[in-house]
């Protein structure tokens, strides 16, 4: 699991005392309003920015100090706006981050993305939800190919270029991936219908501060999520039970 202790960090935004738990094999999602520090955070998870205090783990194992070439066993990132390199073919940026690309791993990746279509192409023409999927094919293959026990896939707003179907789907095979391939995924989200939908386990961040932690139906309350957004909020059920919220 990742574990994420007393974590504060001064600058180049503040978070205060931060502590939770993000269980391997599990879909957490990251909820907060704009400015709340969520990108940070993920960063902070993902070892690209230190701590001014508190620590960062996974399987028991500070991420800290750890070499490049070992962290890069156990996280990958996707940036909220992944690099477009002009010139360099779609194949090529699926290897980024390996020391030697893992074939199998790779297909896989490319498989779960599909992005086949897109192997030949310049990254500069993708359009923004093509660009997304390949940024998170080269992490799947990063992540594929380690031997890790313990490895998490690091989203920072995963569905921001995709429409709502495309949307639904992306959540809905992470996490079965998550599953099924006993990888921890991160995701920092605005949409609070898709976290309530597909979120096994989520953290709420507010003025760079945790309000809760916790199951997914625990924590995805009226209530909390008022107070979250500073909103007034309407909730819905269909029969299913399904819940959704709206702004009113
Ligand atoms: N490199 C930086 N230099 C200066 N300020 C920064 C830097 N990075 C982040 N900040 C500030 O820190 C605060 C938190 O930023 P962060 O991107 O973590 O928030 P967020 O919750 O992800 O926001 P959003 O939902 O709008 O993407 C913001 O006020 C931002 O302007």
């Amino acid at each position: 699991m990742l574990e994420i202790r007393a974590l504060s960090l001064l600058r180049p935004t503040r978070l205060h005392d931060i502590s939770a738990t993000l269980p391997a094999g599990q879909l957490s999602v990251i909820l907060g309003p704009n400015g709340a520090g969520k990108s940070t955070l993920l960063h902070l998870l993902g070892g690209a920015l230190r701590p001014a205090s508190g620590t960062v783990s996974m399987a028991g194992q500070a991420i800290s100090g750890q070499a490049p070439a070992v962290l890069a066993t156990m996280r990958a990132m996707v940036e909220q706006q992944p690099a477009r390199p002009a010139g360099m073919t779609v194949a090529t940026l699926l290897d980024i981050g390996h020391g030697l690309p893992d074939a199998d791993a790779r297909q896989q990746a490319i498989d779960a993305t599909c992005i086949h279509d897109l192997l030949a192409r310049d990254c500069a023409t993708l359009s923004g939800g093509e660009i997304a999927r390949v940024h998170l094919a080269r992490a799947l293959h990063q992540l594929f190919a380690s031997s890790n026990a313990c490895r998490y896939l690091l989203l920072d707003e995963p569905t921001a270029a995709l429409d709502i179907g495309a949307a639904q789907l992306q959540l809905a095979s992470l996490r079965q991936l998550a599953h099924q391939h006993n990888i921890g995924v991160v995701a920092v989200l605005h949409d609070v219908n898709l976290a309530a939908q597909h979120a096994d386990h989520v953290l709420l961040l507010k003025d760079g501060s945790a309000m809760a932690s916790g199951a997914a139906a625990d924590i995805l309350q009226l209530p909390l999520l008022q107070d979250l957004y500073d909103a007034p909020l309407h909730e819905l059920r269909d029969a299913d039970g399904r819940r959704a919220f709206l702004a009113v």
